[in-house]
């Protein structure tokens, strides 16, 4: 290395250690300072900041600071003379502001999580939409061709929850059922699509589930709710009559030449297929009926086929004769002038059976444009002379209806619906307590019920009810085969049903009196003790309502029926049709009291209390059942059918008043013009005017009393009839049952 150069490296040294020197003893003058500062009070560094000319504004601290500053010394050099504590805090906000630092962090993770899922959410909603739109194109295009003017949105959504085809389980027979409830949906027709109904009911035996289509409270977002529910039977669209007759009615001939009664139903909306079923069954009965008999050629078929229409019961293989359904002082029930016809053959049973069909009462109503508006009773005995062996009875019901269907129509078919409904709770009601094995079965509370009362009386194990509830597919209907599929399920009493399945009921002392009168009946009568013995030893009699029975005293024309039924010529039946009690009564208020009509007063009046009792027994398992169920209005429905019984009996009695006063006004008539005969006959000159006076004031005074009277009972039917209409105003939305 040069001299030179090595000397300008020390001179460089030299320098910076004078530098270094320097430095350093100048901090040390400004550490000495700054600790000097430190001590000084509040005061003093206000002095001290005055004399400065600088702001005396601030904390202790900032003063200082501010104090220090202006004596060159670095406030960054405050941070190491922070106390122990101060720095503590600092530490603890430091860590704080870390941890809300990291926080943040990983709620922005999330948010960033949340907004990736909503995307992928997004996506999926998309695809959906893109998946319904690309189903509901291909839909529509489908139905355009198939010519179905369906809600294609409810379609796709009521396919998808659709039970799947054919049977969970095959179908049970009625064999060990006492009481067998099937439900039957016909198939929907290519009309019904075309004005927009979608088939909303799927079955798979033994269950049955009803889509209905729903909007939400908004109005306009649809779903559907499903209600599943489970009978013993369920047939579906594909499946035939025959299919149920074989499992309902095909097992039960053997109980009809043992002694049974077996009664089927027909129940559901109008247009429900309740007559196609009913048609159906009756042919394949037909032919199986001879069939069982072709064995034993003294059995022989008789039928009778009737309807009951607006609480009246007439004749359908006699003309639509009118008919009396009575219970007499000994309870037995008597349809009074009913034509029984023998029949030889299948042929002839099932021409008989067509006739009663065609002659049925139908009219147009809103639901259906021939609307069964009866329900019709077709009664098949075998008998062995004049033994009873077994009996069959058909019931195809008048179509169940809404309130809401029958406000539309007019009066006439408002009664005659509410009367329809009040028969089919008092059927429900005598199924259930018979099922149940309650002791009191209210078959008084309808004429229905009251005819069909050894149905549900007779002994449980001779006995067998099917009930076929029919369905409308249609998803206008869908309230309507809710409503049906609630009274079928609520027809059995499923709590008890184990216990009762074929067991014997308790017999009531009313029954027990009526089984003695039959069989007091039938002792008397000689030639059936000889057919009884005949019969298997072990089985009672078999309890049969006595229609045109020649055993029956009361009802002697129908006793000539009976015995040459198969040889007297048809026109020379002869058909019995008496005047009702009451009616009796009302005509005998113009007439004059007999002792027999007193005492059928009292009968009257007995039999009357026993209704209204099986009404109110009805009304109150009604009440109490309402209690579990959204029908409501309880006490209205009450009121209502109360009012439409009242009209329709002063209906009658204003008829019947009306007619009595036609012939007491002929009378009269006659006897004015014989009275003015005697004052004007040729030749008369002179004649007693007290005497024509007295008796004009008489007649006068008679035809003012028998019109008082009709007036006075029009003004109070016309207080009825609005009534009615007021009721029935506030009825609409629910169903009667
Ligand atoms: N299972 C079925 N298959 C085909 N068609 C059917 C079926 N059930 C019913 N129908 C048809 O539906 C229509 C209505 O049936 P039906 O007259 O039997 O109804 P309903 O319940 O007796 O009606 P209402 O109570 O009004 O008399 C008829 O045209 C009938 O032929």
């Amino acid at each position: 290395m040069q001299p030179a150069k090595q000397q300008q490296q020390q001179l460089s040294v030299q320098a910076q250690k004078e530098r270094d020197r320097l430095k350093a003893q100048r901090e040390g003058q400004l550490n000495k300072k700054e600790q000097a500062l430190n001590k000084l009070s509040d005061e003093e560094v206000i002095v001290q900041l005055k004399a400065k000319g600088l702001g005396v504004y601030g904390t202790k601290q900032e003063k200082l600071d501010r104090l220090k500053k202006a004596n060159g010394i670095e406030i960054s050099n405050k941070q190491e003379q922070v106390p122990q504590q101060q720095q503590q805090q600092q530490q603890q906000q430091q860590a704080q502001q870390i941890a809300a630092q990291q926080q943040a962090q990983q709620q922005k993770g999330s948010v960033v999580d949340n907004i990736k899922k909503m995307e992928q959410q997004r996506e999926e909603r998309r695809k959906n939409m893109q998946e319904m739109k690309r189903e509901k194109a291909e839909r529509e295009e489908q139905n355009q061709i198939l010519g179905k003017n369906v809600d294609v949105e409810f379609e796709i959504m009521i396919d998808k929850t659709r039970l799947k085809g054919g049977l969970i389980q095959e179908h049970q027979t009625t064999q060990n059922i006492k009481l067998c409830v099937c439900v039957r949906k016909r198939p929907i027709f290519k009309k019904e699509e075309v004005g927009g109904e979608i088939d909303a009911i799927s079955c798979a035996n033994p269950m049955i589930r009803v889509h209905e289509p729903k909007l939400k409270v908004d109005g306009i977002t649809k779903y559907v709710e499903n209600h599943d529910f489970q009978f013993d039977n369920t047939f579906s669209e594909v499946e035939q009559g025959k299919d149920i007759y074989d499992v309902s009615l095909a097992p039960l001939m053997d109980l009809l030449v043992n002694q049974g009664v077996v009664t089927c139903f027909a129940y559901g909306q109008t247009g429900s297929g309740k007559t196609y079923t009913m048609k159906s069954i009756q042919e394949l009965l037909a032919s199986d009926l001879y069939k069982l008999i072709s064995t034993t050629p003294s059995y022989k078929i008789f039928v009778s086929f009737f309807e009951i229409y607006g609480g009246k019961c007439y004749d359908l293989l006699n003309a639509k004769a009118p008919l009396q359904i009575m219970e007499d002082k000994n309870n037995n029930i008597q349809i009074q002038g009913l034509v029984e016809k023998p029949s030889e053959s299948e042929q002839e049973l099932f021409q008989l059976m067509e006739l009663a069909n065609s002659v049925r009462t139908t009219h147009a109503t809103v639901a259906n444009d021939t609307s069964s508006r009866s329900h019709s009773i077709c009664q098949i005995a075998i008998r062995q002379g004049y033994s009873d062996i077994g009996k069959l009875i058909l019931v195809d019901l008048a179509g169940s209806e809404r309130a809401q269907d029958t406000q539309s129509n007019n009066r006439q078919r408002r009664l005659e619906g509410a009367e329809i409904n009040k028969s089919l709770l008092a059927l429900k009601e005598c199924i259930r307590a018979m099922d149940s094995g309650q002791g009191h079965v209210p078959f008084r509370a309808s004429k229905l019920t009251l005819v069909l009362r050894d149905s549900f009386t007779a002994k449980s194990n001779k006995s067998r009810i099917i009930m076929i509830a029919c369905i409308s597919p249609g998803s206008s209907s869908a309230d309507h085969s809710l409503n049906t599929l609630r009274y079928a399920d609520r027809l059995k009493d499923k709590s008890n049903q184990a216990k009762v399945q074929l067991e014997e009921r308790e017999v009531t002392n009313e029954e027990l009196l009526y089984r003695q009168q039959q069989g007091q009946d039938r002792q008397s009568d000689k030639n059936l003790e000889n057919n009884n013995k005949q019969q298997d030893k072990q089985n009672p009699p078999l309890q049969l309502p006595k229609i045109n029975d020649p055993r029956n005293q009361n009802n002697q024309n129908a006793g000539n029926i009976k015995k040459n039924s198969s040889q007297v010529p048809e026109k020379e039946k002869p058909k019995s049709q008496p005047v009702p009690p009451k009616q009796q009564k009302k005509i005998n208020t113009v007439q004059e009291d007999s002792d027999d009509d007193v005492a059928a007063e009292e009968l009257v009046n007995k039999k009357n209390g026993q209704v209204k009792e099986d009404v109110r027994c009805m009304k109150e398992t009604m009440m109490k059942n309402e209690q579990n169920n959204a029908n409501g209005n309880g006490n209205e429905f009450f009121d209502f059918h109360e009012k439409v019984n009242t009209i329709l009996e002063e209906q009658d009695e204003i008829l019947n008043i009306h007619m009595a006063a036609i012939k007491e006004d002929a009378k009269l008539l006659q006897q004015e013009s014989e009275l003015i005969q005697s004052i004007q006959g040729v030749g008369i000159v002179d004649y007693d005017v007290d005497t024509y006076v007295g008796n004009l004031e008489a007649f006068i005074r008679k035809k003012l009393k028998i019109y008082n009277l009709l007036n006075k009972k029009l003004l109070v039917f016309k207080t009825h009839l609005k009534e009615e209409e007021e009721i029935s105003s506030k009825m609409k939305n629910t169903f009667y049952y």
